[in-house]
């Protein structure tokens, strides 16, 4: 049996950084992590590379041939991996043995952990051949510092754990930004009556009974 971290959250939330961390602590101690990238577009690395997308599809050869957009051009390539797993996936997963340890730096973009079933199907091909799958979730701290944003982003997370299916870790990035901490606090621990007051004070009162449903809906969903 293997074991795969999928790593995942929105542009610029830290995973990247969170996988060089990962490997960097994993050298330290004296444990084997493999890092792949999922990111087709990706440019530099601060980890050595185990798997790379890029050596089947890259986003600047699609962006180029086919006349594609970045997010156009992202889905092509996903979709084209999609397509691949039973040839090119299979073939690079067979370096990997019993108790190896995969870490899957992925793309950015929303669609990929909302609608766009990619990553769900390249999870189910993971499980089939016997690996256990979790989730890593990256979230920028600043999504913490206001309540519109904290329910943005808390609606993002969600829907990656509804859609993947999967054991799932949400982690706040970036905490040496923050500058707030004890405000951050009402954030860790919310509560559906505070959430649904500052909701109130950011929004007219038309919103009241949407908020109410929002906030009662995610104290239920996520903790
Ligand atoms: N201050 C600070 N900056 C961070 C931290 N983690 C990441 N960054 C910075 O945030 C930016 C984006 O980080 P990445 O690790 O590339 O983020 P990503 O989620 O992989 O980005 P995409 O692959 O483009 O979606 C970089 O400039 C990082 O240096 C952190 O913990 N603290």
């Amino acid at each position: 049996m293997g074991y795969a971290q999928l790593v995942i959250g929105p542009a610029g939330s830290g995973k990247s950084t969170y996988c060089s961390s990962l490997y960097q602590h994993c050298e330290a101690v004296q444990r084997t992590v493999h890092i792949v990238n999922l990111d087709p577009a990706a440019e530099k690395f601060d980890y050595p590379v185990a798997m790379d997308i890029r050596e089947l599809i890259s986003l600047d050869d699609v962006m180029e041939e086919l006349g594609f957009g970045p997010n156009g051009g992202l889905i092509y390539c996903m979709e084209h991996l999609q397509e691949n797993l039973d040839d090119w996936l299979e073939e690079e997963l067979e370096n990997y043995l019993d108790d190896d340890y995969l870490v899957f730096d992925c793309p950015g973009q929303i669609e990929l952990f909302s609608h766009v079933p990619v990553l769900k199907n390249f999870v189910e091909h993971l499980q089939r051949k016997n690996f256990k799958v979790c989730v890593v979730y990256l979230l920028d701290s600043q999504f913490m510092t206001d309540v519109t944003k904290y329910i943005s982003g808390c609606m993002a997370s969600l829907s990656a754990m509804v859609q993947l299916e999967l054991p799932h870790v949400n982690i706040l990035s970036k905490m040496d930004l923050v500058t707030d901490r004890r405000g951050l606090k009402n954030y860790l621990n919310p509560e559906a009556p505070i959430l649904l007051s500052q909701l109130n004070q950011h929004m007219p009162p038309s919103f009241a009974k949407l908020n109410k449903v929002l906030a009662n809906w995610l104290m239920i969903s996520l903790w």
